[in-house]
């Protein structure tokens, strides 16, 4: 970095366009300006950075910085731009910096020690108020970039918990809230049932009529679960051709009556392919209900060595699993 003290007429102009300076005749200022000192740094030099104490405001006179919150980041936070600041948080709460401010160009700032800043605020209140300004802009627009950031997240979080092709949960949906729901259950003593259901030769769908056809006749059966399932009950798909729902507050010979309405259900549902036609289909379902000391895999392998009975046993029926003991 070179230091000089000098200011070239460009530099002169932003600084007298620089918000912080507002207002004020800066040719008024000269015996606080000489204490100030300009620099120039490099691209990709980091000015500011939560690793390091910072006791300088730093006014960007050529160039452009970005914040950033780690180093490495791609995304910026901020860009900043010649008659900018930066710093003046860290100055005034005496805390480092919560950013990291890189140089995305060869730039020359001006940075003013925070001793010095004091006098100056105090001789120029006109620059104590625009100084506030900044900030509380600096805040807004933080709160809102942080509104922002919790929506990503919340988008991400609910793509990444959904089936693409169904719209239902997925499995990593389901192997986050199945345990949390059973755990709540069986803390307060209310039975829950579980069932696997599997839609019968659906390789017949796929190699018959196409793959896309085969998705058609996920969405379908999509939707009839959907809309059957009370709205307490939880469902997911579990992955190819298989869905779960977790009925809480449920005992065994009602969760099998809900199987058997779903199992009627899909059988007396076509799925349309074109104006004539349409598929017949059948699901077959294994359900069980958790038992003492039972967890998420437990429930899911019973549930599953009932589904096995249902489709060795013929298919398009409701089998409950039973305790060989
Ligand atoms: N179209 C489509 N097919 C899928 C998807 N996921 C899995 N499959 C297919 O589903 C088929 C499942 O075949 P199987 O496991 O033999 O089951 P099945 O033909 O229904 O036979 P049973 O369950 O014994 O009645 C496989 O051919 C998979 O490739 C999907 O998202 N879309």
């Amino acid at each position: 970095m070179i230091e000089t003290t000098l200011f070239t007429p460009a530099e002169s102009q932003v600084l007298s366009n620089s918000p912080l300076f507002k207002g004020i005749d800066l040719t008024t200022a000269y015996p606080f300006m000489q204490h100030w000192s300009i620099r120039e740094i490099t691209i990709g030099q980091i000015l500011l950075s939560p690793m390091k104490d910072n006791k300088e405001l730093l006014i960007l006179l050529e160039g452009e910085w970005v914040v950033t919150i780690s180093a490495t980041s791609n995304r910026p936070l901020a860009r900043i731009f010649p008659g900018q600041c930066v710093g003046e948080l860290s100055i005034l709460d005496d805390q480092r910096p919560s950013s990291h401010v890189i140089a995305t160009h060869n730039s020359r700032y001006l940075a003013i020690q925070r001793d010095e800043l004091w006098r100056f605020l105090c001789a120029y209140p006109m620059a104590a108020l625009n100084l506030l300004r900044i900030m509380a802009t600096r805040t807004r627009d933080k709160s809102e970039l942080l509104e922002s950031s919790l929506g990503l997240l919340h988008e991400y979080r609910v793509r990444a918990e959904t089936d693409t092709l169904t719209g239902l949960h997925n499995r990593n949906w389901l192997m986050d809230i199945f345990p949390q729901q059973l755990e709540l259950s069986m803390r307060i003593g209310q039975p829950v049932v579980l069932m696997i259901i599997d839609v019968d030769f659906f390789k017949k769908v796929n190699d018959g009529f196409g793959h896309a056809v085969g998705d058609q006749v996920l969405k379908h059966i999509a939707i009839l679960m959907q809309t059957d399932i009370r709205a307490t009950d939880l469902l997911a798909r579990y992955g190819g051709e298989e869905f779960v729902v977790m009925m809480p507050a449920t005992l065994l010979v009602e969760g099998q009556a809900s199987a058997e309405r779903l199992r009627k259900r899909i059988q007396k549902t076509p799925m349309p392919i074109n104006d004539t036609d349409s598929i017949n289909l059948t699901i077959s379902i294994g359900l069980s209900e958790c038992l003492t000391g039972w967890t998420l895999t437990d429930l899911l392998n019973a549930s599953d060595q009932a589904l096995y009975m249902a489709k060795n046993n013929g298919r398009n029926q409701v089998v409950c699993w039973k305790n060989p003991f």
